[in-house]
């Protein structure tokens, strides 16, 4: 289950390697709110997304996917918390502060990777958030983020 449009859809001008739907090279995820405080997200990746050994998905690849993830949940909801729909009037962007990933478990590259955000705490600098990665039910990865807002010049 999930509600509405893709977030990176509703950013504007976002180019970043993992989440910019203005960067052709990049991962182009995309993320979606699932209730108030959780979001979803699923990757599938191409096979050289890989490890040393083809059948794992790579470990940066991993922690791009959860940092973007994570930070356009974190821009989501400041839109939000502010009363707008996100991407309408003075931009909202957020950092990563932190990222701070433990791996678990390796992941399949021939499978989907699903990713579950969720907002733990939220203060006008910064949101904090965990996040879990699963590939074919198994858990993979699991994160602590720290979001921290950023003026439209940074
Ligand atoms: C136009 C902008 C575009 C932005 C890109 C969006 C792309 C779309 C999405 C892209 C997705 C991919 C995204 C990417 O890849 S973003 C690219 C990777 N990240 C960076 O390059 C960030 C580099 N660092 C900085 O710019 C600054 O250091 C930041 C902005 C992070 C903090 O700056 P500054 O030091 O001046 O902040 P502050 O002192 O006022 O602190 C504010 C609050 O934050 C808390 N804190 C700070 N650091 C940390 C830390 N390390 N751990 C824990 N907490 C931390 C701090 O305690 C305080 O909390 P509190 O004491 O108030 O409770």
């Amino acid at each position: 289950m999930r509600d509405g449009a893709a977030i990176q859809d509703q950013i504007p001008d976002n180019h970043c390697f993992g989440c910019g739907p203005q960067n052709d090279h990049g991962l182009q995820i995309k993320s979606y709110w699932r209730g108030e405080n959780e979001s979803v997200c699923e990757f599938t990746p191409l096979p050289h997304h890989c490890a040393g050994p083809t059948r794992y998905l790579n470990g940066g690849i991993i922690a791009t996917v959860i940092d973007c993830h994570t930070i356009c949940t974190a821009i989501a909801d400041g839109y939000r918390q502010a009363g707008r729909d996100t991407g309408t009037g003075n931009k909202i962007w957020y950092a990563t502060g932190k990222l701070e990933v433990q791996y678990r478990a390796p992941a399949e590259i021939d499978e989907p990777v699903e990713l579950t955000a969720k907002i733990l705490e939220r203060t006008e600098r910064k949101t904090v958030l965990s996040c879990e990665l699963k590939s074919a039910g198994r858990l993979c990865a699991t994160a602590n983020v720290v979001a921290v807002r950023v003026p439209d010049n940074w």
